[in-house]
């Protein structure tokens, strides 16, 4: 992915993009900053906490994306169960397309299959390739909030999927991840210090709630174009919410699709044991921007539920 370049052919405003990349830097001085999680700094763009480079790829979503009702957009906080439910919704919708064993994510990490909308968003020439890979329904994944998604994704009618998580639990994930890939020269970040700027809503895409909030409101009131699904109820009954999850996408499972247990090996293929155990989640690389490559085992870590039993104190629970 080359993200060197800045011409953008998708994109009406050209000259209007090229201009806001010249100010970028300019614009980040006139924001809050507070200290980062993986790089010295977050910033608040539109009352969210963004790096400077997810602040860019909103507003090129913005700019150029244009929504077509077949599109389906998981959207989640991150780790709140994104590279799952890619997994999950990519074997879903794709099979027809491929036998289950010799997969596709036998040898593609999650992020692969299904790419985030703000870092593909860069490239005219890989997401237009990617458009096309994909049809007849493009999937794509973001943590943008909603009040900042590109107004095409409400008024195309295009689905989204909205996956929450307990909040303990995502700020734990966020906080073993973050630890790995943050800056060699920042000083050491102790679970306090995430727990402190989490629980102030200063961490990547938060304040968490917001994030969950703006979700539900739009849930609410468009039920049929936008789902809501829980880490743990997948955990808990991954057949009945993968079942729930296809009809909501038109993809509904057929009787001899039940006769053949389809479902079943769609629930194993994606589960943490299966993903965490393929060489491709072992040693693979997953490349967000020609700057910024995180290793696939980062993605899958423990996978349970209630694991901030053994990181946070009652107090800060
Ligand atoms: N297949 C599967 N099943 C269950 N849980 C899974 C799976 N894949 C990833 N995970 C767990 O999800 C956490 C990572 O969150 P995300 O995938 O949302 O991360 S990211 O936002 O895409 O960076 C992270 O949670 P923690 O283990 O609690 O840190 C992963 O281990």
């Amino acid at each position: 992915m080359d993200l060197s370049r800045s011409h953008c052919s998708l994109c009406e405003h050209d000259d209007e993009y090229k201009k806001d990349d010249q100010s970028d830097s300019d614009m980040l001085l006139t924001l809050s900053k507070e200290k980062g999680w993986i790089t010295e700094y977050l910033y608040q763009y539109k009352s969210f906490w963004f790096t400077p480079s997810a602040i860019k790829g909103i507003k090129r979503a913005q700019q150029c994306f244009k929504a077509q009702p077949t599109d389906i957009l998981l959207v989640t906080f991150p780790k709140s169960g994104t590279t799952w439910f890619k997994a999950l919704i990519f074997s879903l919708m794709n099979r027809d397309r491929f036998d289950l064993a010799s997969h596709h994510l036998l040898t593609n990490g999650p992020h692969d299959c299904i790419p985030f909308l703000e870092a593909i968003i860069q490239d005219e020439t890989s997401y237009q390739d990617y458009r096309i890979s994909c049809l007849p329904c493009c999937l794509l994944a973001t943590h943008v909030p909603y009040s900042l998604l590109p107004t095409s994704v409400m008024s195309s009618g295009c689905k989204i999927v909205y996956v929450f998580r307990e909040t303990k639990d995502v700020l734990v994930s966020n906080w073993h991840y973050m630890k790995k890939i943050r800056l060699k020269e920042l000083p050491s970040f102790p679970i306090e210090d995430a727990h402190d700027l989490f629980r102030k809503g200063i961490s990547h895409f938060g304040p968490f709630w917001d994030h969950v909030s703006g979700y539900w409101k739009v849930c609410l009131e468009n039920p049929d174009k936008v789902l809501f699904l829980t880490y743990e109820d997948m955990k808990k009954d991954p057949i009945v919410c993968l079942t729930k999850l296809a009809k909501f996408l038109d993809k509904p499972f057929r009787l001899e699709e039940e006769r053949e247990e389809v479902v079943h090996e769609i629930v194993r293929l994606c589960s943490f044991e299966n993903l965490s155990s393929l060489d491709v989640n072992q040693t693979g690389v997953q490349y967000f921007s020609p700057q910024f490559a995180v290793e696939n085992r980062h993605f899958l870590r423990k996978g349970q539920v209630g694991d901030w039993r053994n990181h946070l104190t009652v107090e800060m629970a």
